[in-house]
């Protein structure tokens, strides 16, 4: 059955894109990384995005990447594929190959690279749903992009059934709250950002789409299982604590902090690849100081500070 905005709720991360040692695309990796997040309580995945390294990857990796996460899956929450490719005709070619692949739903970022006006995104949207045929995903991340869709794109594209959610990865919680009045129960708005998820939640997202969560799954289901309960104080006070952690994980590009954090985890996935590098020694330091002060959450939720 087709996935609706009812469906997108919970912690979905925001996958990497691991690489063997030579810098091939790591399917056992990816795979162990899925059952992983699974086991932690994730809702969902989505492979490809920003943190997945997408536009560093070929059609046929990218394809590699989706085939290989829909199996790994294994029915245990949607799969939904990012495109984040600058222009239609690839986006398209990417979605119809994704949707083939098994895929639930495709996460279209804003074209980039020529910056569309609101009328360019409603008809780019509009074409991509009726020529791909997939539940759509908007995703605005304008620290990456320079788009963004204004509310009553927004609300266009939900009233025409055109998107069943959007990603919204933007710290701007002005708009955040007028682009949850757009939305309605028509669209599900999902955080996009690790330090705003409590924050969105209290305005009403169902979920989020985060990145950190291939390092501390857990804890952001502890953090959103809280929330959604009703415990908006105990949230706040994880969120808080993870902040730190946060902002050393986007002290350089995505995904490198976040793919050196997993190897320091013990969940090495290899390294990033051009035009990313490496993390310098400095922010290797920092995260490995930060994560020493990561609260524990493993024991019956209770959060514990880990000696
Ligand atoms: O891949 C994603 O989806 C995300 N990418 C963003 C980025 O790479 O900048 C960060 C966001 O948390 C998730």
């Amino acid at each position: 059955m087709s996935l609706v905005a009812a469906d997108l709720k919970g912690v979905l991360p925001a996958l990497v894109t691991p690489f063997d040692k030579a810098g091939k695309f790591d399917p056992a990796a990816m795979s162990a990384l899925i059952d992983r997040v699974f086991a932690a309580g994730a809702a969902g995945i989505v492979p490809l995005g920003g943190t997945g390294e997408y536009t560093a990857l070929s059609h046929d990796e990218r394809l590699a990447v989706i085939e290989t996460s829909v199996a790994a899956a294994k029915g245990r929450g949607p799969v939904i594929a990012g495109v984040l490719s600058p222009g239609f005709e690839e986006a398209a070619a990417a979605g119809k190959a994704f949707g083939a692949a098994g895929v639930d739903a495709l996460m279209v970022v804003t074209p980039f690279y020529v910056i569309a006006g609101q009328q360019g995104l409603l008809d780019y949207y509009r074409r991509m749903r009726d020529e791909v045929g997939l539940p759509i995903v908007l995703y605005e991340i304008p620290t990456r992009t320079n788009v963004s869709y204004a509310p009553e794109t927004v609300a266009a594209l939900a009233e025409e059934g055109v998107a069943i959610g959007i990603k919204y990865s933007n710290y701007d919680m002005v708009k955040f709250t007028r682009v949850m009045r757009a939305a309605g129960d028509r669209m599900a708005v999902m955080s996009g950002e690790d330090s705003l998820l409590v924050a969105h939640m209290v305005l009403g997202a169902p979920g989020a789409i985060l990145a950190t969560a291939n390092v501390y799954p857990e804890h952001w289901v502890e953090c959103f299982n809280r929330a959604s309960s009703g415990d908006f104080a105990g949230a706040a006070v994880l969120q808080k604590d993870l902040y730190p952690m946060i902002e050393a994980f986007f002290c350089e590009p995505n995904p490198g902090p976040l793919k050196k954090a997993m190897a320091i985890a013990g969940h090495d996935v290899g390294p990033v690849r051009l035009p990313l590098v490496d993390v310098t020694p400095e922010t290797d330091a920092r995260l490995r100081s930060v994560m020493r002060d990561v609260p524990d959450v493993s024991t019956s939720g209770r959060m514990a500070r880990s000696a």
